[in-house]
């Protein structure tokens, strides 16, 4: 496994619930041909197929709460496996979410090259998830797990950036910009590279 993505670049995709990560993920697929891995996603897929396990996801992402480490980090790892062969990078959208996360990552899967920060505003954030709940289907778009996650997000993820920071992979975007200008934003960072 570690040798079948050792080539492969890892890019961590970090920002708080909102701030465009699955927007901009979209975009850096469409040009630079990377697999989007959000951990979000993958869980969300468990939970829709009704299994045991999806049923037990489902209760912790509803009150707005983490879902156990090795969970997760066996679902991103199953999937990055599955595309070793034909992948030239990975982004791993949502993940970590708290520093033990990234160093569980790193012990099973590789180091990252690069961590994007997707910025934004606290409010903007909260403006942006309550229009993406209108269609979004998604059970913890609502005002109260909005409040949870963000809150989750400045005690837990946070402290990841700083912990990158140290190692001077952290590339920050401002995410309050328009779609594009956040992107060519992004495109910056990924171009450097190398
Ligand atoms: N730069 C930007 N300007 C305006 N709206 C944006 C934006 N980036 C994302 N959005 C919108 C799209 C979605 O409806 C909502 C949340 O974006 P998202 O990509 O789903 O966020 P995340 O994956 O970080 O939770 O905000
Ligand atoms: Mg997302």
């Amino acid at each position: 496994m570690a040798d079948k993505i050792k080539d492969a670049k890892i890019i961590f995709v970090v920002g708080g619930p909102g701030s465009g990560k699955g927007t901009q993920c979209e975009k850096i697929v469409a040009k630079y041909g990377y697999t989007h891995l959000s951990s979000g996603d993958l869980l969300r897929i468990e939970v829709a197929s009704g299994s045991d396990r999806g049923k037990q996801l489902q209760a912790i992402m509803q009150k707005g709460e983490l879902v156990p480490l090795d969970t997760v980090l066996d679902m991103i790892k199953d999937a990055m496996i599955a595309k070793a062969d034909v992948s030239k990078g990975f982004l791993i959208d949502g993940y970590p979410r708290e520093v033990k996360q990234g160093e569980e990552f790193e012990k099973k899967i590789g180091k990252p090259c690069l961590l994007l920060y997707v910025d934004a505003k606290a409010e903007t954030m909260v403006k942006r998830l309550m229009k993406r709940g209108e269609t979004s289907g998604r059970s913890d778009d609502n005002e109260e797990t909005i409040k949870k996650r963000l809150d989750l997000y400045y005690k837990a993820t946070e402290p990841v950036i700083s912990f990158y920071e140290g190692r001077g992979i952290v590339r920050k975007v401002d995410s309050e910009l328009p779609v594009d200008e956040v992107f060519s934003q992004v495109s910056t960072a990924i171009d450097a590279l190398k």
